[in-house]
This record gives structure tokens, C-alpha cells and sequence, in this order.
């Protein structure tokens, strides 16, 4: 048995921490922070965290082939030139919606952006339900919708052999797999591989390991849960010193240590003396395996 330990890296304070993401290039994580409006750069080396503010919620990033990174930004697609820190709008979503914003994103690998929408929470997992829906932004910059009726669009992966797309409605306390036509971007089949247990609370974002198992970061639960999604069993689960875990990557030396976002807003004062590191990153080694180098999008 490996023994797992966790630190946390960067103490700023994340209102709303999410859509961790390594840069191989920069040795470095890449996260947002949603509610506080900024895009985030942690360096292990200099152990410190650079931020770039943006004018509206910034809820995922991901790199480009093209070199900088792209962002869904309140509802649109945007792109992101660090040095400059300069963005300029791709796409806009939900044009036909007066209160949604885009949440978690993620790259897939034939280089398309996936993400999808919510409507603005009132507070932490309360807001008005079926406004979100799922988008792929494909390297032409066209857009595709999949499907609407979501309640807080999340977490997302692709498996290894990229035949299976998974996918996590929060509300729906389940991680759902699809069908995954790599060629198209098309899916379809959808079914329920985890139904998570009451006191895991809210999947939020996930990640998929070197085996082919899923990490689940569990919002209000405190910790990452790792699925098998051909039996549907759990089979570990490592908690940290934060409730409000939000998404999870892996990254670092070979992508053999795994970075845990997590948030503070909706906490109060007492619970916020409680865990003084709510809304820090958090790295966890020792777990004994590896995860796969982000996609970058093709666009
Ligand atoms: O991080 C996200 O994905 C949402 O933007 C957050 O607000 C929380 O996850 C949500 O409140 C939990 O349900
Ligand atoms: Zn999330």
C-alpha cells in the first residue's frame, strides 16, 4: 500500500476553485476560480499562484495547440493570450437565456471543447433547475448543443479507449456514462454508471486515471471518490481537510500527483475557522497511480 498525503499548495482563497488543468509546457497547474473572476496559474516551483482577473465568471480552461488557452467565460467561449492577458470573445451560448453561465469544461481527444451551462446559483446548489444544456465548440469555432435540460453541468472525461464520454449532472447525484463516437463528437446511449451516497453529497468535477477509473470530487463531501465504471462500484475514497471539494487533475512528474480545487463560497464564519483552507488547492501524492495529459483544443 501506497501512503497517500495532502498538502495544500496555494492558500489564496478561491471563492469558487475549479477545472484544474496541467500545463506540461509551463509546469504548472492552470484552475479558475469562478465567483472571484480569475483565471489561475500555480507554479510549483515558485509556489506561488499568478492570476489574470476577467470580466464575468471564467468557470473552465483549457490549453490550445495554438499555445495559450481557452475559457468559457460567462456564457461564451473565449480565448486567452496569458502574457497579455488579453481575451476576446469565440462564441456566444444560451443566447435565448437571460440567467446562465457556463460551469465545467474540458478539452476531448480529438481536440473539441465540451462544456455546458447552469443557471446563476442563489446559493451554493440552489438555483432555478433544467436551464443548462451541453455544448461542444469544435476546432472550426462552430457550436454544437447535445442536449438541454441540465441542472448544474459538470464533471466530464473520456475513457482510454475514447468509446465512452462520462459526464455529471450535480443535482442528478449521478455520473452518467455515453456512447462516444471519437470521429464525430457525437453521443449518445446514455446510462447511470454511480449513483453517489449520501454522505458524498454533490459530484462535481472528475478526472480519469491511467486504469481507466474515474476520480469524482465530492461538493460537501470533502473528498474524491474513485470509481470503477464497468462494475459501478467504489473503490476508494480519500478525504480532505475541505467540504466544498469541487473538480480534481492530475498532473506534476508523469501526472502522478493529483491537484483537488476547492471553494468557500456559501460557507459562514464559523465553518469557514473550521477549515481555514476552504478554496485552496490542494496536492495529493502517494495514491500509486497516474493520470492522462490534458488534450489541448485543436481551434
Ligand atoms: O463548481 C461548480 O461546478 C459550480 O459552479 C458550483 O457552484 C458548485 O459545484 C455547486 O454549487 C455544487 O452543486
Ligand atoms: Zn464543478
Amino acid at each position: 500500500m501506497s501512503s497517500v498525503s495532502i498538502e495544500c499548495v496555494a492558500r489564496e482563497g478561491c471563492r469558487i476553485g475549479e477545472s484544474p488543468v496541467w500545463d506540461e509546457k509551463e509546469g504548472a497547474l492552470l484552475y479558475v476560480d469562478i465567483t472571484g473572476r480569475k483565471v489561475c496559474r500555480w507554479s510549483p516551483v515558485s509556489r506561488q499562484a499568478q492570476a489574470i482577473a476577467v470580466d464575468a465568471p471564467v468557470s473552465s480552461v483549457a490549453l490550445r495547440k495554438s499555445g495559450d488557452y481557452v475559457i468559457t467565460l460567462g456564457t461564451r467561449f473565449a480565448a486567452l493570450k496569458w502574457k497579455e492577458g488579453l481575451v476576446t470573445t469565440i462564441t456566444q451560448v444560451d443566447k435565448d437565456k437571460a440567467n446562465t453561465r457556463f460551469n465545467d469544461g474540458k478539452v476531448d481527444p480529438a481536440g473539441r471543447y465540451f462544456a455546458g451551462t447552469m443557471a446563476e446559483e442563489i446559493r451554493p446548489a440552489v438555483l432555478e433547475r433544467h436551464q443548462g444544456s451541453l455544448y461542444t465548440l469544435f476546432p472550426d469555432l462552430s457550436v454544437v448543443k447535445h442536449f438541454d435540460q441540465v441542472d448544474i453541468s459538470n464533471g466530464l472525461d473520456w475513457s482510454l479507449d475514447h468509446r465512452t464520454f462520462f459526464y455529471i449532472d450535480s443535482l442528478s447525484y449521478s455520473v452518467d456514462a455515453f456512447d462516444y463516437d471519437l470521429q464525430t463528437g457525437k453521443i449518445g446511449n446514455r446510462r447511470s454508471i454511480y449513483k453517489l451516497e449520501k454522505e458524498e453529497s454533490i459530484p462535481d468535477g472528475m478526472c480519469i486515471d491511467t486504469e481507466g477509473k474515474l476520480w469524482v470530487a465530492c461538493y460537501d463531501g470533502g473528498r474524491v471518490i474513485r470509481l470503477d465504471p464497468e462494475t459501478g462500484k467504489r473503490l476508494q475514497t480519500v478525504k480532505l481537510p475541505v467540504d466544498k471539494t469541487t473538480s480534481c487533475c492530475f498532473g506534476g512528474k508523469d501526472y502522478s500527483e493529483m491537484f483537488v480545487t476547492s471553494a468557500s463560497d456559501g460557507m459562514d464564519k464559523e465553518w469557514l475557522s473550521r477549515q481555514p483552507q476552504a478554496g485552496g488547492i490542494f496536492k495529493i501524492t502517494g495514491l500509486g497511480v497516474k493520470g492522462v495529459a490534458p488534450y489541448p483544443f485543436a481551434g
